[in-house]
């Protein structure tokens, strides 16, 4: 029997494995992942207390063992797990048994008309370099969905009319706030020219690693990272630079081959083109295409946790306590595999991303250890405040504690301090003290703003001047 088992290969599973292994020397883990790869975090960057920087890279699952000696990676898709008697099962047969499990099995693309051979959600290697492919030959790519992937994606395919097509009045609404989103859009229009943007390659790519890169066919891969997308060459068959039109408020209505009659863009494309498929949209429009880009979220991947007693939250997430604790005992569960169902603070929220599934890993690791150990833990202090480093548009991106004024109610107010092209700084407050904020560009004031989240300083006296040109904010605080 291993003393602890974690699921998942990704950055969740990893960094909780890692952490064990330090923890605990004497103890025997073990790590099981679908796919042959594993994520590693390198190069970390600490750019304020709550917020680190990194570079995320796929390495052979041996590497874990060769700086964790107690772990033994086994590259296997969990089949189904009996938590009443402490086992897992896995689709080559082994039964695993444990005494702390940790489900770290992440997610997959929530795709719209799933099954049609057009339409493709992204995820891992392996999808995006599908994704690649059909490009290469595509003339026009409707991308649907306007959170992290679609933003990023609309920024960067090049040689390809793009029909961005989403739900709001405002770009990027995941992420950002309509102001925000009006600071970029002219980064829409931009013709970009190559030496913008030099691709730099991958640590491991399919051509280098064909069959590594592979999850078992019905599961997927580590999650996409940080830089994914600048990393990735997105050229189509045209000659245009960057060619993006946007259709707001439009949900996809229905996805068809036929041909049908089409809405005309102001576009390099023969009008007369052969479409192989056709998105009709909420507002009547009809889009032929060679490509569509669901984007569209994530759903946790939990299949393999039916016939146990699990609780699911709204989102599908297995819902977890403050101690990383499932509702099932000695299984404990740790990113976007998992819904946060703890009496959050304040100034933190879940969002599924890399820094809160290595968070989470890290200290499910820590809370396992202490349950074994019969030691107190409190819980960690990441989750105190929200905090995501970004780059969007080519412009650095710094969301803090409730950015967007989530879950305020109508009871708060913004400073804003706009520089068109430069920078963009949004300043959440209730009752003069300063819940949240969104920096975008080169606007040096996170650190000094996660202070003053953290603290709760009374701002009153100061808030008409705070976001002056020419103040020195950290002066103003020292
Ligand atoms: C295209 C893309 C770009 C992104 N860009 C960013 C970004 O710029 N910044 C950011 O913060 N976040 C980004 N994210 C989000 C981030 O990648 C994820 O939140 C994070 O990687 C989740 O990690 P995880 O370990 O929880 O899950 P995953 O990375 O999904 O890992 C799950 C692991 O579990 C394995 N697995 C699943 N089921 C089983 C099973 N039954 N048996 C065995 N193994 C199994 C999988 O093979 C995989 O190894 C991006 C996501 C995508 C898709
Ligand atoms: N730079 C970064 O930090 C990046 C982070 N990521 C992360 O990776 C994961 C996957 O990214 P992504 O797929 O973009 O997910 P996101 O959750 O970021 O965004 C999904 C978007 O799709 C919209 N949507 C959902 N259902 C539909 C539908 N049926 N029709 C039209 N729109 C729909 C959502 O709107 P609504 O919210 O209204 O439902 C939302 O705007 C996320 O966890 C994301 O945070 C990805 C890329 C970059």
């Amino acid at each position: 029997m291993a003393t602890y088992v974690v699921v998942g290969g990704g950055i969740a599973g990893v960094s909780c494995t890692e952490i064990l292994s330090l923890l605990c020397p004497e103890d025997s883990i073990i790590l099981i992942t679908a796919s042959a790869l594993v994520k590693a975090v390198t190069n970390v960057r600490k750019v304020t207390k709550m917020l680190e920087i990194f570079d995320v890279e796929e390495k052979p699952m041996i590497s874990v063992q060769s700086h964790c000696p107690n772990v033994n990676v086994i590259h296997a898709t969990v089949k189904s797990i009996d938590a009443t008697k402490h086992c897992v099962l896995t689709s080559d047969g082994q039964v695993l048994k444990f005494e702390k499990l940790c489900i770290c099995s992440g997610g997959k693309p929530k795709v719209i008309a799933e099954g049609n051979p057009y339409v493709l959600g992204i995820r891992d290697t392996e999808s995006a370099k599908q994704f690649q492919k059909k490009l290469k030959a595509a003339r026009r790519v409707v991308v649907v969905g306007n959170g992290g992937i679609a933003t990023e994606l609309v920024y960067e395919i090049e040689g390809c009319e793009v029909v961005w097509a989403i739900k709001d009045k405002a770009i990027a609404s995941t992420f950002v706030d309509a102001g925000a989103a009006e600071f970029f859009m002219p980064q829409l229009s931009k013709c970009k020219h190559k030496s913008d943007n030099p691709k730099t390659r991958l640590k491991y790519t399919l051509e280098q690693n064909e069959a590594a890169t592979v999850a078992a066919a019905d599961v997927l891969g580590g999650a996409l990272g940080p830089d994914w997308a600048c990393n990735l060459d997105m050229t189509g068959v045209l000659k245009v630079s960057h060619s993006v039109f946007l259709e707001c408020e439009v949900e996809v209505r229905s996805v068809y081959s036929a041909e049908g009659e089409e809405t005309v863009l102001s576009s390099t494309i023969n009008p007369n083109a052969a479409w192989p498929v056709f998105v009709e949209l909420t507002n009547g429009r009809v889009y032929g295409c060679d490509l569509i880009v669901s984007a569209t979220g994530v759903l946790p991947s939990t299949d393999f946790l039916q016939h146990n007693s699990f609780d699911f939250a709204e989102d599908g997430g297995v819902k977890v306590d403050d101690m990383m604790r499932t509702s099932v005992p000695d299984v404990y569960a740790a990113g976007d595999v998992c819904t946060a169902s703890w009496d959050i603070a304040p100034h933190w929220l879940q969002m599924r991303l890399w820094g809160q599934a290595r968070q989470m890993g890290g200290y499910a690791a820590k809370c396992m250890h202490a349950a074994i150990k019969q030691e107190p833990i409190s819980q960690d202090f990441c989750f105190e405040l929200f905090a995501h480093a970004t780059r969007f548009f080519d412009y650095k991106v710094i969301l803090l504690g409730r950015f967007n004024a989530q879950g305020l109610g109508e009871d708060y107010e913004l400073l804003l301090r706009v520089t068109k092209g430069e920078e963009y700084v949004k300043v959440v407050l209730k009752d003069g003290r300063m819940q949240g904020a969104v920096l975008i560009g080169e606007t040096d004031l996170e650190e000094t703003f996660e202070n003053l989240i953290l603290n709760q300083l009374d701002l009153t006296p100061f808030k008409d001047h705070m976001l002056e040109p020419g103040i020195d904010i950290e002066d103003y605080f020292d």
